[in-house]
């Protein structure tokens, strides 16, 4: 389980991230769904420890991520908005650097990396180098990474960005399987579609503060929308939102 408390971060006078309070549970998919500049990113990058925040807290499984960073860092998977690959390095090789890193024995990384290459059918690609792999073979050596550890809260930052149909497909079944496997799943999104068909709690963010808070269907409901897209439009041209 995520839990993020008043979480707050400002760039000079830039106020990124306002306020942000939310929980992402086991077993569900959790939406962060904003416009262009909402804080989504920031938010997820203070989740994952990468940036400290100026206020708040984060907990991850009721770990607190000031006090106890590297328990928290275990208890994730991260994909980052930038997938960043060693390009000299194969896919296994990307994958079991980061199983070296969480500290897994060389059985256990050969079992994980074999089963991972499974799940998100990397044979083909699995021993390339990861220098000229296409967009969709760049996303699934960095999933396969941030999961090595087999971790029971997944991040994921916009993971069908430059995806095409099948691979886009691939993903929202693998991230149903994560749920379905009872983490916690956590991504940021521009896709209305996706993530009416994905989750099962949105929180719409604008402004670096929580707007909305709620399953698809509820959204659509207190705002009288008939599509999740008229839902947001709606959420993000009123002033406080549904849910301040
Ligand atoms: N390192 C930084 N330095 C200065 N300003 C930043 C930095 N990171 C983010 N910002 C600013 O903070 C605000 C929130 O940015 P953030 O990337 O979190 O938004 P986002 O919701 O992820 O947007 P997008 O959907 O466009 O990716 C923006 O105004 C952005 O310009």
């Amino acid at each position: 389980m995520i839990e993020v408390r008043d979480l707050h971060k400002a760039f000079g006078e830039v106020r990124a991230v306002d306020g942000v309070s939310f929980v992402a549970r086991d077993g569900e998919i959790t939406g962060l769904l904003g416009p262009n500049g909402a804080g989504k990113t920031t938010t997820l990058r203070m989740l994952y420890t990468l940036m400290r925040p100026d206020r708040g807290n984060v907990l991850v499984d009721g770990i607190d991520a000031a006090v106890d960073p590297a328990g928290v860092r275990r208890r994730l998977g991260v994909l980052p908005d930038a997938r960043g690959l060693y390009k000299r390095m194969s896919a296994r090789e990307n994958i079991d650097y980061f199983a070296r890193l969480h500290g897994l024995d060389p059985a256990t990384r050969t079992s994980c990396i074999d089963a991972l290459v499974r799940a998100l059918d990397m044979a083909d690609i699995i021993d390339r180098r990861a220098e000229g792999f296409s967009q969709g073979q760049r996303v699934k050596t960095a999933i396969a990474r941030a999961l090595v550890h087999d971790p029971r809260n997944v991040i994921l930052d916009e993971p069908t960005n430059g995806l095409d149909v099948m691979a886009t497909r691939a993903m929202r079944a693998f991230m149903l399987r994560l749920k379905q496997e009872g983490r916690c799943v956590l991504f940021s999104s521009h896709i209305m579609q996706e993530v009416g068909a994905l989750c099962d709690r949105v929180v719409v963010v604008a402004r670096g503060r929580v707007v909305a808070n709620a399953a698809p269907d509820a959204l659509r409901a207190q705002t009288g929308a008939a599509t999740l897209e008229d839902a947001f439009v709606k959420i993000i041209g009123s002033e406080e939102g549904l849910a301040a």
